[in-house]
């Protein structure tokens, strides 16, 4: 998640890794430090072993024990309490970093859903919306259903505006590389040439 301030990033959920954060699809996201060392010693894995269970096994498919897509452990949570769990949690971790975000901001405009499941999951924009009524986040139930598109799914008199945005995210890696590459300034001066 990224706390925007008139344009400007000033804040990600982001670290040194994608690993702190939010729970993502089969990343743990943030953890109590002392967990390491007790983990390496209870599952008897070293530092590899344990970077790999953090990353590629844990969040909604370790806690869910059903996949890794939303979609998967949406459709499970009626008849699996682990995969209910997995969307509490993943729920509860959005919520508290909008919170903490909202008062570093002192405030918030709008809360933007993108990227897979931002933009595709109307469920998870509920559930998380729902949770933001202290905040003055209202959300149109109709206008969520939205799918991949850019809209206003806020109802008028929210306080806050709620916004899907659909993301790119490989076109903007791609073309902020090829500018810090200097690539860019030698095409064009190829192309002056
Ligand atoms: N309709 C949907 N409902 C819920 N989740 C969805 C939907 N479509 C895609 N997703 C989720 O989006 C994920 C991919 O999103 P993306 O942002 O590309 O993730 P990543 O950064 O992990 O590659 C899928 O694994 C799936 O969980
Ligand atoms: C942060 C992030 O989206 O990472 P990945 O695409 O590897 O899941
Ligand atoms: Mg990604």
């Amino acid at each position: 998640m990224t706390a925007f301030d008139n344009g400007k990033v000033i804040d990600t959920s982001m670290g040194f890794t994608p690993e702190a954060g939010l729970t993502m699809s089969t990343r743990a996201g943030d953890l109590d430090a002392s967990l390491f060392p007790y983990l390496m010693k209870k599952l008897n894995v070293d530092a590899d072993g344990l970077n790999d269970i953090l990353n590629e096994k844990s969040g909604l498919l370790g806690i869910s024990g059903v996949s890794p897509d939303m979609r998967d452990v949406l459709a499970a949570r009626d008849t699996n309490p682990r995969a209910q769990l997995a969307v509490d949690m993943f729920v509860n971790r959005i919520v508290r970093y909008i919170g903490s975000y909202a008062a570093e901001m002192q405030g918030l405009d709008t809360i933007v859903f993108t990227a897979g499941v931002g933009e595709n999951s109307a469920p998870i924009r509920k559930l998380v919306c729902a949770k933001l009524g202290a905040l003055g986040v209202k959300l149109d139930s109709v206008k969520n259903e939205v799918v991949g598109k850019e809209r206003i799914i806020s109802q008028p008199a929210s306080k806050v505006k709620v916004m899907v945005v659909p993301t790119n995210e490989e076109l903007m890696i791609a073309k902020d590389a090829f500018q810090k590459s200097h690539l860019e300034k030698r095409v064009r001066v190829a192309l002056q040439a």
